[in-house]
């Protein structure tokens, strides 16, 4: 079965957070269970670019908002990542260095999608699937199917996957003409609130949509920033299938980038050593429970309670625990927490920027890993705490909610807190404090963490059975 993962991000290529994560690894344990999965990214003038090589395999031009745009698609010669990589190559639009943010973005995503239509189109090429992910690859189930350019892939199904349902990627109908010729009569499966909206034209045009987490599939109808009745409309499409992580990348065994390697039956001298290496960095005491936190400085990640509840933990507890904050995002949360670490530096402090080696050293060398999110899609962050023998803390929602039992249960390994306020962060640190003090304790739990299996294998397996059911001639 030929199956086209299409997505913004890709690990080790061009990751901003997890969903790059999820499309580096998924297409590689779908590979190794017998699917020809592969990947089409836009082209970013980035490192593992210029590192590896690349055959052009087509070479033509698509038409957007009436100008000729001429595209490559480059294939990675050696299939180095375990999958098919290829880069759709637009000069001017889709040749730069960073994935989000630019002011023609939504140009960049249609023209991306286009060309990935237009290519495998005029090469006659038809995939027995196409997986889509996020609203950057949102128009492809719509333009397939209402759109005469592409009538003879009508029938590919489509699966859409959706990482984040806060962002739509919506726009102006003044832009339609940035589409090629449509069918005027479905133009109301483009629109949601009098716009053109790409993640609501995917879950009404795909064949099947999927969310990371079970719970988070029932969320998306309280909460998906004013999808809600669609995705009530639309449930008996959906299916919730938990994130896996990639264990090769993610081993605490193997992994390069921390200062001392460890297994689940022995992990307390290796996370010691990962503990004194990280304090050391930041210039903080080992004796005391490090918590720290990584990710995105957004309010979905509840980061602008994060300096609020530093302060009161650190006033309340009497400076007994440190933080280790890594992150980047909203201005004034990283002003906050830039604050709170100059006036405490003895107990917090801050790396404001994006360091993927940083992120696996704080994976192993903490004691506790706080996520108080509003929102969770799935989150990995916690799953590779477990990996690493790291205390989850999170805000018990979506994702959070399906893979983190709260230790006081049996079973348990994480501290499950209620709602995303500084109140319950500082409960919550509190509890880490007493558990830190029960050394026998937290030593099983690192070890009862360690052993848990969060790995692709089962959930590739459920994308693969959906494959089937929307394939069921092959
Ligand atoms: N400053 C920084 N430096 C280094 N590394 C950093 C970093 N900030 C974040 N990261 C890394 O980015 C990834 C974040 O993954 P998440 O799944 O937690 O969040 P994200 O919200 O991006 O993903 C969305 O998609 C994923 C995948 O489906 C869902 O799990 C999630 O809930 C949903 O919000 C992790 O690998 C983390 O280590």
């Amino acid at each position: 079965m030929r199956v086209y993962h299409l997505s913004a991000e890709c690990y080790p290529i061009a990751k901003v957070g997890g969903l790059g994560d999820v499309v580096g690894a998924l297409p590689k344990y779908q590979k190794l269970a017998g699917i020809d999965a592969a990947v089409a990214l836009p082209y970013y003038n980035r490192n593992f670019v210029q590192e590896h090589s690349f055959d052009v395999v087509f070479r033509a031009s698509t038409l957007m908002g009436g100008r000729r745009y001429e595209f490559e698609i480059l294939k990675e010669k050696h299939d180095t990542l375990g999958f098919e990589l290829y880069l759709i190559y637009v000069p001017g639009l889709l040749d730069r260095t960073e994935v989000y943010s630019y002011p023609d973005e939504r140009e960049q995503f249609i023209i991306y999608q286009l060309c990935f239509l237009d290519w495998i189109n005029w090469s006659q090429q038809t995939p027995d699937l196409i997986h889509c992910h996020d609203h950057h690859t949102g128009l492809v189930p719509f333009l397939l199917q209402h759109s005469a350019l592409y009538k003879r892939l009508a029938n590919v199904p489509t699966v859409f996957t959706i990482h984040n349902g806060q962002y739509h990627g919506a726009f102006g109908w003044e832009r339609v003409n940035l589409l090629p010729e449509i069918d005027m009569w479905k133009g109301g499966l483009l629109e949601w609130s009098g716009g053109i909206n790409p993640l609501a034209s995917a879950v009404k045009c795909c064949s099947r949509y999927t969310t990371v987490s079970p719970s988070y599939l029932q969320e998306l109808q309280v909460n998906s920033n004013g999808l809600e009745y669609l995705f009530w409309v639309e449930r008996a499409k959906g299916q919730g299938i938990i994130n896996g992580i990639d264990t090769e990348v993610w081993n605490p065994a193997t992994d390069s980038m921390i200062a001392a390697t460890y297994t689940a039956d022995k992990p307390d001298a290796g996370k010691k050593k990962n503990k004194e290496a990280l304090c050391k960095r930041f210039n903080l005491s080992t004796d005391k429970p490090l918590v720290s936190f990584i990710g995105r400085l957004v309010g979905e990640k509840g980061a602008d309670m994060i300096p609020e509840a530093l302060v009161r933990s650190i006033e309340q507890y009497a400076g007994a625990l440190n933080f280790v904050i890594l992150g980047t995002g909203e201005v004034d949360v990283q002003e906050a927490l830039k604050a709170v670490s100059e006036r405490y530096p003895e107990n917090c402090q801050v790396f404001i920027g994006y360091n993927e080696e940083l992120s696996h050293q704080i994976y192993a060398g903490s004691d506790f890993l706080l996520m108080p999110s509003r929102v969770e899609p799935c989150g990995l962050n916690q799953l590779y705490a477990l990996r690493y023998g790291t205390v989850p803390m999170v805000r018990s929602t979506g994702g959070l909610k399906d893979t983190v039992i709260d230790y006081s249960q049996a079973d348990g390994y994480g501290i499950a807190f209620a709602n995303a306020s500084a109140d319950d962060m500082i409960t919550a640190v509190g509890r880490a404090l007493e558990l830190y003090k029960n050394t026998a304790q937290l030593q099983l739990l690192c070890k009862r963490m360690m052993a848990l299996d969060f790995s692709w294998n089962k959930s590739a397996a459920e994308y693969i059975q959906l494959y089937q059911y929307l394939t069921p001639n092959l």
